[in-house]
C-alpha cells in the first residue's frame, strides 16, 4: 500500500480540517436528510458522494467551476472500451473523494517511472468535485455501422440534435462519443480531474474538444443564490431546482421511456454559445431588460415583483402592450409557450481570451439535463431564428452535443455498466 493511501490529498500534506468533517453527502443531501432539507456542502471540505442511484453533478448544487471534455473513442474493441470505463470509474472514485489517481499517486511511486497522478491537486481538498459521464450517438453507430455491439442499445431519441435556425456550428466542437463534465469549486481540481482521465484514455480515446467555465450561470438548488451571466443578468432564477416536487419527472429517465439501461439516467445537452459582448454593452438598460424580460438589478420579471415573483405573461401596461415583451427570452423560453417543457439548466460562463478584432471571445457554455432530448428541442425551436427570441441578435451557437448519461454506479459498479456490463 502506498504511504498515503487511503488518505486524502490534503491529509497527506498535513493540512487540518478536511478529514474531520468528511461526512458522506449523496448528491448534495446529507445522508439521513430528507429531500426537504437541502444542505449546502462545504465547498472546501466535504466530498460529494460518487456512488448513488443517479450520477452526481446533475442535481448536485452547481459548483463554481467547470472543465468539460468531449472525447472520441479510437479503439474499436469492446473489451478495451469496457476496460477504459472501469479504469475511469476507479480514478473518478478517488478524484471525487480528494484522493490521488492510481496506487502510488503523484509522488510515492518509483522514481524511474512517470507518476500515476499528475500532482497539481496535491494539497487541495475535494472541492465539491463531481464527474459525470455521457455517451453520444456516435458511440453506438457511425456511418451507418454499429460499434461495440451497441447498435440495438441506442435509445431512439439519442440522435444528433437538429440544426436550429441561426446555428453556426463548428464540426470540431460538435458531436463526440463520450462527454465528461467535471464541476468543482476550485478550477485546478476540475482541470486536474479531466487531465488525469484523458491521460488514462491514451491509446483508446482522444480529446475532440474541451471547455473551461466559471461563474455557474444556473443554480440547481433553492439553497443557492442566483449568479449572473456575462450580460450581467441573474441567470437560473426560474430553473428547475432539486427541491422541486416534479424534479424527477423533468430530469430522470423513467421505466418505459426507452431501453432499461438508461432508467435513472438523464440526457445532457451541451452548446457553446458565443455572446456578442461589446454589442450588448452598447444596448440601453431598458432595451437589455426588454430583451431578457426581467429587471437587471433584482432579476424580477417585468410584470412586477421581486426575483422569485411569478411571471405574468398576460399582464399589460397602460399602452396595452404586454409588460414582458412576447419576443423576450423568458417569454419564448417559458413552459407556457413550449407545451409545458422544462429543463434543468447547469451552464457556465466562459472567456476564451479575445478574438482577432480585440473583442472578448466569451459566452455561455450551455448545459442542460432532461428526461428526454425532446424537452430541449422544443424550447430551442421556439427560441431559435431571427424573428423569435430577441436575444438571438447577440448570440451565436457554435457547438452542439447530445449525450446519454447512464444512471449512477454502486460500490463495485462502473460507468456504463448497465449498458456494457
Ligand atoms: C434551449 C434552452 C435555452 C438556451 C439555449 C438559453 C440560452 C441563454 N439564456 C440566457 C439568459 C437567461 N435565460 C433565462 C431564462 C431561461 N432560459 C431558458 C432556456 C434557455 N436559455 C429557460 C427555460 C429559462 C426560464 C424561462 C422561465 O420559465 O421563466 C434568464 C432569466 C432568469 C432565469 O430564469 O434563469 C436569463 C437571464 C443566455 C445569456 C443564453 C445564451 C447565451
Ligand atoms: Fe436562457
Amino acid at each position: 500500500m502506498s504511504e498515503r493511501s487511503p488518505l486524502s490529498r490534503r491529509a497527506l500534506l498535513g493540512a487540518a480540517g478536511a478529514g474531520a468533517v468528511a461526512a458522506s453527502v449523496a448528491g448534495g443531501y446529507a445522508v439521513g436528510a430528507t429531500r426537504d432539507e437541502p444542505v449546502r456542502p462545504d465547498p472546501e471540505a466535504v466530498p460529494v458522494a460518487f456512488e448513488g442511484r443517479h450520477q452526481a453533478g446533475i442535481l448536485t448544487p452547481a459548483q463554481d467551476r467547470l472543465h468539460f471534455v468531449v472525447l472520441d473513442v479510437t479503439t474499436e474493441s469492446r473489451d478495451e472500451l469496457v476496460g477504459l470505463l472501469k479504469e475511469w470509474t476507479q480514478a473518478a472514485r478517488k478524484l471525487t473523494q480528494g484522493n490521488e489517481v492510481g496506487v502510488y499517486g503523484a509522488v510515492a511511486g518509483a522514481p524511474e517511472a512517470p507518476p500515476e497522478d499528475t500532482g497539481e491537486a496535491l494539497g487541495l481538498p475535494a472541492s465539491g468535485l463531481t464527474l459525470t459521464i455521457g455517451f453520444g450517438p456516435s458511440l453506438f453507430e457511425r456511418d451507418g455501422r454499429a460499434r461495440f455491439g451497441l447498435g440495438d442499445a441506442r435509445p431512439a431519441d439519442l440522435v444528433d440534435l437538429p440544426l436550429f435556425s441561426g446555428d453556426r456550428l463548428e464540426p470540431s466542437l460538435t458531436g463526440g462519443d463520450v462527454a465528461i463534465q467535471a464541476c468543482a469549486n476550485d478550477p485546478q481540481v476540475a482541470v486536474h480531474a479531466i487531465r488525469n482521465l484523458v491521460r488514462i484514455a491514451f491509446g483508446r480515446a482522444s480529446v475532440r474538444y474541451s471547455q473551461l467555465g466559471f461563474g455557474r450561470t444556473s443554480s440547481t438548488s433553492a439553497s443557492q443564490a442566483t449568479a449572473r451571466n456575462l450580460f450581467g443578468f441573474k441567470d437560473g432564477t426560474a430553473n428547475v431546482k432539486s427541491e422541486d416536487r416534479d424534479v424527477d419527472d423533468v430530469v430522470w429517465v423513467q421505466q418505459g421511456d426507452g431501453p432499461d439501461w438508461m432508467v435513472g439516467g438523464s440526457y445532457l445537452v451541451a452548446r457553446r454559445i458565443d455572446m456578442r459582448i461589446e454589442t450588448w454593452d452598447r444596448e440601453p438598460l431598458a432595451g437589455q431588460e426588454a430583451i431578457i424580460g426581467r429587471a437587471k438589478g433584482s432579476g424580477g420579471p417585468l410584470s412586477g415583483g421581486d426575483e422569485h415573483a411569478t411571471i405574468d405573461l398576460g399582464k399589460r401596461g397602460s399602452d396595452g402592450q404586454p409588460l414582458i415583451p412576447v419576443t423576450s427570452h423568458v417569454a419564448k423560453a417559458h413552459p407556457d409557450n413550449n407545451g409545458g417543457a422544462r429543463i434543468l439548466r447547469r451552464g457556465y460562463n466562459f472567456v476564451n481570451g479575445t478574438d482577432g478584432l480585440g473583442q472578448l471571445a466569451a459566452g455561455l457554455f450551455f448545459i442542460s439535463y432532461q428526461r428526454s432530448p425532446e424537452q430541449f428541442v422544443r424550447i430551442q425551436r421556439n427560441l431559435a431564428g431571427p424573428t423569435n427570441d430577441a436575444l438571438n441578435e447577440y448570440l451565436v451557437h457554435r457547438s452542439s452535443g447530445l449525450f446519454a448519461c447512464p444512471p449512477g454506479v454502486g460500490p463495485r459498479g462502473f460507468w456504463g455498466e448497465t449498458l456494457l456490463g
